[in-house]
């Protein structure tokens, strides 16, 4: 069945079958990346920012480019006008400019929109119905790319995987998502897409914390939870290090236990294991400076596939 592109949004786990395509399109391009040049011509990529970027906002636009087609970045945290999310709402406050409104005006300007939406943090409902990015796809009409929205952060996810592939001297590697220390509360969607993508890849995943920080079930059915580290890290071949806040007393930080900052100590029963972030990181607070700056970290690898991750799901689209 042929779907359009308007119902295609790249924003989860598109399936393995898909997946392994994405990340076999993901090396092809790396080896050469302007064999599509012309691909995209004529087309137009709106990204869209209510948060931060380096890696995503830049690697995008490269990819983009590498298609041919035009990619106009909006930060629309800093340079449009605040949004207004709540349906029905007399805009009498802060908020300048519905959803609806923006959303719509953007569909009729871009082909495809790429968007950035960071959860709140505060308010698990609203974050778990991923509702912001949820309400770009309702009101523009257009196919939407993920760039990290409340729940997941599949380009990521998908940069990933084909560092993993590029590495993995098996079939089945044993991966370990490890929680690590950090001074803020941060985010869950890279470690739910992380866990949601290398479960579906089929691979080994050992997922390891303190009590407490449990993710969301739905992203890590089929993992083995280990809440000691130093177990759960033996002989593993990629130590994926990220730090998220409390999913059940949601958005909340219990521990900034520093024995969980991944060293070299940590790793002695794991002596092949690479390592990885997704960056940016909190150097010495989630991983040491000798794990970071020595030969079994894996994050400029990882960084420099995002541009050709973002150009295997552009690509796709654009065959759709
Ligand atoms: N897009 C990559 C990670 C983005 C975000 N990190 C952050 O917000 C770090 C902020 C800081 O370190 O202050 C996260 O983990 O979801
Ligand atoms: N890894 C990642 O998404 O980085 P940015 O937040 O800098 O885009």
């Amino acid at each position: 069945m042929k779907i359009s592109p308007s119902e295609f949004n790249y924003t989860q786990f598109p399936g393995k079958t898909l997946a392994s395509k994405l990340i076999e399109s993901a090396l092809a391009y790396k080896t050469n990346p302007l064999a599509d040049q012309n691909k995209g011509k004529g087309k137009r990529l709106g990204c869209i920012f209510l948060n931060p970027s380096l890696r995503t906002r830049v690697s995008t636009q490269i990819a983009a480019s590498n298609l041919g087609i035009e990619s106009v970045v909006l930060n629309m945290d800093k340079e449009a006008w605040a949004l207004e999310m709540e349906e029905g709402a007399t805009m009498n406050k802060n908020t300048v400019e519905h959803i609806k409104d923006a959303a719509g005006v953007l569909g009729s300007y871009f082909d495809f929109l790429a968007v950035r939406a960071f959860p709140t943090l505060t308010d698990k409902s609203a974050d778990m119905a991923d509702e912001v990015i949820n309400k770009f796809i309702k009101y523009t009409g257009r196919p939407i790319i993920s760039l990290e929205s409340a729940l997941r952060h599949p380009l990521q996810s998908l940069a990933d995987q084909v560092t993993i592939k590029e590495k993995a001297k098996t079939t089945k590697p044993k991966v370990v998502l490890t929680w690590a220390p950090h001074i803020k509360a941060i985010p869950h969607a890279v470690a739910n897409s992380f866990a949601e993508w290398t479960l579906g890849m089929d691979y080994d995943l050992t997922i390891t914390h303190p009590e407490g920080y449990e993710l969301d079930e739905q992203f890590t059915q089929g993992a083995k939870i280990e809440y000691d580290q130093s177990r759960a890290l033996q002989n593993a071949d990629f130590v994926y290090v990220k730090n998220w806040s409390s999913f059940k007393d949601y958005g909340k930080i219990h521990h900034t236990d520093p024995t969980w900052m991944l060293t070299e100590n940590s790793l002695k029963n794991a002596p092949d294991a690479h390592v990885m972030h997704c960056l940016p990181v909190r150097r010495n607070v989630e991983l040491s400076d000798e794990i970071l700056d020595g030969s079994r970290a894996l994050i400029q690898q990882q960084a420099a596939n995002r541009v050709f991750a973002a150009q295997a799901v552009l690509s796709h689209l654009l065959d759709i």
